[in-house]
């Protein structure tokens, strides 16, 4: 089916933007810095974890055979955690063990102390244990070598398994650097005071945020006047970036400087205009060693093109799969009109499944003007139609994209 006169397919686009995403190189972070960033080499175990054979209770180490109900034991030492005991369990002995401890030699099982009773050097045994009770085997969780495998994103849980594995540093993708810079005459920087016929600027600090949470490192550059050698200027500045990213002025009007001016600065354009709503003129290419990528100015328009072509370039970027950002099945909780030439995303609300049905139930905005920043904020999913798509009854099944971790 048509796209729409000359606009390309934004799965065209997306790959069009992951051969232009320029791939970082490794760099060595502390562990404490390391939540976030994406491992650019295995990460290899330094030892076993547990080190050693380790009691999971407070009580005493015996024979499983020996420590049956009724038997008294000689209480023949203690194991703490940090200090073990130097010896190995006598026949028909205990040695007080607790939490986290090495388990002595010859001991096969832990009688945990409400099982027992101790007096007078004696421990008397209330329940025995089954041989192997409460001992944590050596190398259980982890053994030496053993590997945490790269490409990853490292989560707080993996930061706790790559600090016992002993590793006080790691191999991670350099953050990708960002320069995104706002266009027009009628922009001011948040908390200075607009005059009457300007506004404030927005999509920038929005990127920033969505980009810094997926591992780039934004650089918010000054707002660019609607004067070439302005936005020029800007352009040359921001080169040096890994990803150059303006926004506004992409479209026709006789102040959307972009593509003239990009392309004076030398972008090799690989497309401009794309079949998606919002979001249709958008343009990329490489510019120098950067990615560069013409945003358009709409706020919504600039936001989801953020989350469908930028988001996915960051993680490409980092050394992540090139993928498209992943979509759940949904339930539409209403009626949608036919979709026109382009790939339309909108904002939703994705909520539990309906009584009985499995698919979540998606609640489309009815108002999906690309100037509404209240209604993407109160969207936490944009539900995406295709091309010339059918109008949809109710009930229907739609496909949406989770935003932030919906
Ligand atoms: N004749 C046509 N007009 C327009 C077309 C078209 O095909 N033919 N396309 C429309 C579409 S779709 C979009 S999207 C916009 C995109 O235009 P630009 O990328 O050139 O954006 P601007 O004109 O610079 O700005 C549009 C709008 O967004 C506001 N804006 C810009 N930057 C920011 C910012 N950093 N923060 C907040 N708001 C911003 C700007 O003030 C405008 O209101 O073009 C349509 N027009
Ligand atoms: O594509 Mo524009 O982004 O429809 O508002």
């Amino acid at each position: 089916m048509s796209a729409g006169r000359g606009l390309i397919p934004v799965a065209e686009a997306l790959a069009a933007v992951f051969r232009l995403t320029p791939r970082m190189p490794a760099e060595t972070v502390p562990l404490e810095a390391a939540a976030g960033r994406v491992l650019a080499a295995d990460a290899l175990a330094r030892r076993d974890q547990p080190p050693f054979a380790a009691s999971a209770m407070d009580g005493y180490a015996v024979r499983a055979a020996e420590a049956v109900a009724g038997a008294r034991l000689t209480l023949a030492g203690e194991s703490a955690a940090g200090h073990r005991h130097g010896g190995a369990l006598p026949a028909g002995a205990a040695i007080r063990i607790f939490t986290g401890a090495p388990v002595p030699a010859g001991a096969d099982a832990i009688l945990i102390q409400e099982d027992a009773e101790a007096g007078a050097g004696l421990v008397t045994v209330r329940e025995g244990p089954a041989p192997g009770a409460f001992i944590r085997p050596a190398g259980g969780d982890f053994t030496l070598g053993e590997r945490l495998a790269a490409p990853l994103r490292i989560t707080p849980r993996h930061v706790a398994l790559l600090a016992a594995m002993n590793l006080a540093t790691l191999e991670v993708a350099r953050r990708p650097r960002v320069a995104l810079i706002p266009t027009g005459d009628e922009l001011v920087t948040p908390g200075d005071t607009p005059g009457p016929d300007q506004i404030v600027s927005s999509n920038n600090y929005g990127l920033a945020a969505m980009l810094a949470a997926r591992g780039a490192e934004p650089l918010l550059c000054p707002i660019a006047a609607d004067r070439p050698e302005s936005l020029a200027a800007s352009l040359r500045v921001a080169r040096d970036a890994d990803i150059v990213v303006t926004l506004g002025g992409a479209s026709v009007g006789d102040h959307d400087l972009v593509a003239a001016v990009a392309a004076e600065a030398g972008l090799e354009r690989a497309f401009y205009k794309i079949a998606m709503r919002p979001g249709k003129p958008l343009i990329a290419g490489r510019l120098g060693d950067a990615m560069l990528v013409g945003l358009p100015g709409n706020p919504v328009s600039a936001m989801i093109c953020g989350e469908v072509f930028l988001v996915p370039a960051i993680e490409a970027a980092q050394g992540l799969p090139e993928q498209p950002r992943a979509r759940v099945p949904a339930r539409l909780a209403h009626a949608l009109p036919a979709n026109g030439p382009r790939e339309h995303y909108m904002r939703a609300v994705l909520g539990r499944p309906a009584p009985g049905a499995a698919l979540p139930e998606v609640r489309v905005f009815e108002n999906q003007d690309s100037s509404l920043l209240a209604t993407l904020a109160q969207a936490n999913a944009v539900a995406v139609r295709p091309p010339h798509a059918p109008a949809l009854p109710e009930g229907a099944e739609i496909e949406a994209i989770p935003l932030d971790g919906c």
